[in-house]
């Protein structure tokens, strides 16, 4: 057992998580059910995404060639990844603090949950699972403008203050999870937390949510939670403007947003959780 997956173990059986321990070679092996899954929202999702998606997204994701009847192995992502922008995956047992998280983004290193879904959630779950990382994330981290912006934003998160980390992941949120884009096609899914989502695929560009033309301050100071299909979605007018906004002075917006506070939520506060 190398360092990271006795790590690994630790923290899946301190929490009992879902996480598959690869061997010391980084193999996953899944089960039967795992392989299945991925198979179904690869069907289901490889049937929706067109006309939904960004041409940028649909791209890298030819790029990729994920496998359709099984989860793809770590290695073989980072072999198209590496060559396209010098990113690769991290193997991480689920969501990981803020410090880890800035930390692998900073190095080009992106977070994959090693585990994933149950057939139950197959349409929306509300924590990352490897289909998320994978299907919704790595094509679009073939694409050298975003790349960058996803790697300066790790920079900077890992020399932000805890509560500047705060304002931060809500600019993340807006645009890696959860951005639309304009394209003379008509407007796009870019965010990683919509694409690996069939419900939220089709909630996104449907008119229930309200669409706001991205501005980094507003999105800055705007609430969300990471349990529901989102209500808002901000719109990019091209994605060149996030490439453009990594040269920018965002921790000044950061400030900016600090002062004129927080926008009221258009959501209901989550449910207390019951006391376990
Ligand atoms: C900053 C971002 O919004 C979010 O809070 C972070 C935290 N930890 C994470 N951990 C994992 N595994 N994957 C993620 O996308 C994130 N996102
Ligand atoms: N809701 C996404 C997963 C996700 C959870 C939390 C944050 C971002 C994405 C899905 O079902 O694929
Ligand atoms: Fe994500």
């Amino acid at each position: 057992m190398t360092s990271s997956n006795a790590h690994l173990s630790d923290v899946a059986s301190k929490t009992g998580y879902r996480a598959r321990l690869p061997d010391d070679s980084g193999h996953i092996a899944w089960s039967e059910q795992d392989n299945a899954t991925w198979q179904t929202l690869m069907q289901r999702q490889l049937g929706m995404i067109e006309g939904r998606v960004c041409q940028e997204y649909l791209d890298g994701l030819e790029r990729l060639a994920l496998p359709e009847d099984r989860v793809p192995q770590l290695a073989d992502i980072d072999r198209v990844l590496k060559a396209s922008t010098g990113w690769e995956t991290a193997q991480v047992p689920a969501l990981i603090p803020f410090d880890t998280f800035f930390a692998l983004l900073a190095s080009q290193r992106f977070p994959v949950a090693t585990f994933i879904r149950t057939p139950e959630e197959l349409d929306y779950l509300k924590e990352p699972d490897i289909f998320h990382e994978i299907f919704g994330h790595c094509p679009m981290l073939t694409n050298p403008a975003f790349a960058e912006f996803t790697a300066t934003y790790g920079r900077l998160g890992l020399a932000a203050s805890p509560k500047e980390r705060i304002y931060l992941a809500r600019l993340y949120w807006m645009t890696v999870e959860f951005g639309l884009v304009d394209t003379p096609a008509g407007r796009r899914i870019y965010g990683g937390g919509i694409i690996s989502s069939p419900k939220e695929t089709l909630h996104a560009l449907s008119d229930a949510p309200v669409h706001v033309p991205f501005d980094p301050v507003e999105a800055l100071r705007t609430p969300y939670r990471i349990d529901i299909l989102q209500p808002l979605y901000y719109v990019l007018d091209d994605l060149k403007t996030l490439h453009d906004l990594s040269h920018k002075d965002i921790m000044s917006m950061v400030q900016q947003a600090m002062a004129q506070g927080l926008h009221e939520p258009l959501f209901e506060p989550a449910p207390k959780r019951a006391k376990a």
